[in-house]
């Protein structure tokens, strides 16, 4: 007998502005596993994989994605969870294809959503039944910071933060993720440490339908870990304060029934990372700083997506306009762009039983 699932995870963009490392909104553009597991004809492939897994990948970087399950970042984090929970390997037999529109090192979440998928994979190759709030817990050992995940995990508008921890807990959440992922090295008996409970807290916020995201998508990559280590890592009490006000003000203004322009535009000015993360993205400063609801009837805001490159508007209409002068700035700085139009991911990540159609 074959069993079939399919597991539909969203894209994310984090911060919205000025909530660096707090405020996430799902997208819909969906990371889609289609799994099928029959132990009575594993195919070739799965037998000579070391985890059982036949894997298949299309969409971003299908080129440099690794197929092998102690390599790929989807099968690796399942993995984890499976081994924490005393499960050695994937069942015999496990296919998996992998449909990922999700740009690679973008600042659209794509390694959350990676995380997210090979959580939620886990949990129903393993049969443990955990709730969203506990697969959280297993994401927040992969990605310490809980703004894409929780927003992939959860959907909509969302602000999160991490509970404080003991000693103890904090060794265990901190440790190298060497200790934790399973790399070709890695011994068939290791039991990696199991995830402290409710890591995470979240709350969502209401988000009008009619506020859509234009993403400006660079065509070139900028890793979240390069894009962390150009920050301080101090701040000055007027910048903090700057963001706070500002997050106070955004996390309500995007769900009132008739939302005004300047004022989230306003809120989602931020101070904590954007002016850092100039260096690594040409044209940033000038691009945030030069459309406004005043250049573009319809924008609402704008704002750094994640760990960048790509630029996240807030808009009512006049979506194209928007899009291609972003762009058309890009390109005087030798970036080319593509540009999505997309909308918020109300449900977050699901788990269909049976055959994708
Ligand atoms: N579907 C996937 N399958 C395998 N690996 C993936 C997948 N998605 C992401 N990754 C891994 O994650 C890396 C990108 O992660 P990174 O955190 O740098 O960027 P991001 O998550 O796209 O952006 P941000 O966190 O700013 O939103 C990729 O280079 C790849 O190694
Ligand atoms: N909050 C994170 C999101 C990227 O993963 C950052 O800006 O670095």
């Amino acid at each position: 007998m074959t069993r079939e699932f399919t597991i539909k995870v969203p894209a994310s963009s984090a911060n919205i502005g000025p909530g660096f490392d707090v405020l996430g909104i799902g997208l819909n553009l969906y990371l889609t596993l289609s799994v099928s597991i029959n132990e009575s004809s594993p195919s070739k492939i799965s037998q000579q994989d070391p985890y059982n897994v036949e894997l298949t990948y299309s969409g971003s970087g299908n080129e440099n994605v690794p197929l092998q399950s102690d390599l790929n970042l989807i099968t690796k984090t399942a993995l984890y969870v499976l081994h924490a929970n005393n499960i050695s390997s994937f069942p015999i037999g496990t296919k998996i294809n992998v449909n990922n529109p999700i740009p690679l090192g973008r600042g659209l979440g794509s390694s959350g959503s990676a995380i997210v998928a090979g959580v939620l994979l886990a949990n129903e190759v393993g049969g443990f039944g955990f709730d969203k709030n506990r697969c959280l817990d297993y994401c927040l050992m992969i990605e310490r910071h809980p703004d894409n995940i929780t927003a992939t995990m959860m959907g909509g508008f969302v602000g999160s933060f991490l509970r404080n921890l003991s000693n103890n807990e904090f060794q265990i959440v901190n440790q190298d993720l060497n200790k934790i992922l399973p790399s070709p090295n890695t011994p068939k008996n290791f039991i990696p440490s199991n995830a402290p409970l409710n890591l995470g807290t979240h709350v969502k916020y209401p988000w009008n339908p009619l506020i859509k995201c234009i993403a400006v998508i660079p065509q070139f990559e900028v890793k979240t870990e390069d894009s962390r280590n150009v920050l301080p890592s101090n701040y000055s009490r007027n910048d903090v304060i700057f963001n706070l006000q500002r997050l106070a003000v955004l996390t309500s203004a995007v769900g009132d029934l008739k939302p005004i322009p300047d004022v989230i535009y306003n809120s989602m000015q931020d101070s904590l990372h954007q002016p850092y993360r100039k260096v690594l993205i040409p044209g940033l400063t000038e691009i945030l700083s030069s459309f406004t609801p005043k250049t573009h009837d319809g924008l609402l805001g704008i704002c750094l997506s994640g760990a960048g490159p790509t630029i996240l508007c807030l808009a009512t209409k006049n979506f194209d306009q928007i899009a291609n002068d972003i762009i058309e700035q890009f390109k005087s700085h030798d970036v080319k762009c593509t540009w999505k139009l997309l909308e918020i991911a109300d449900e977050g990540a699901i788990v269909e039983q049976g055959s994708k159609l």
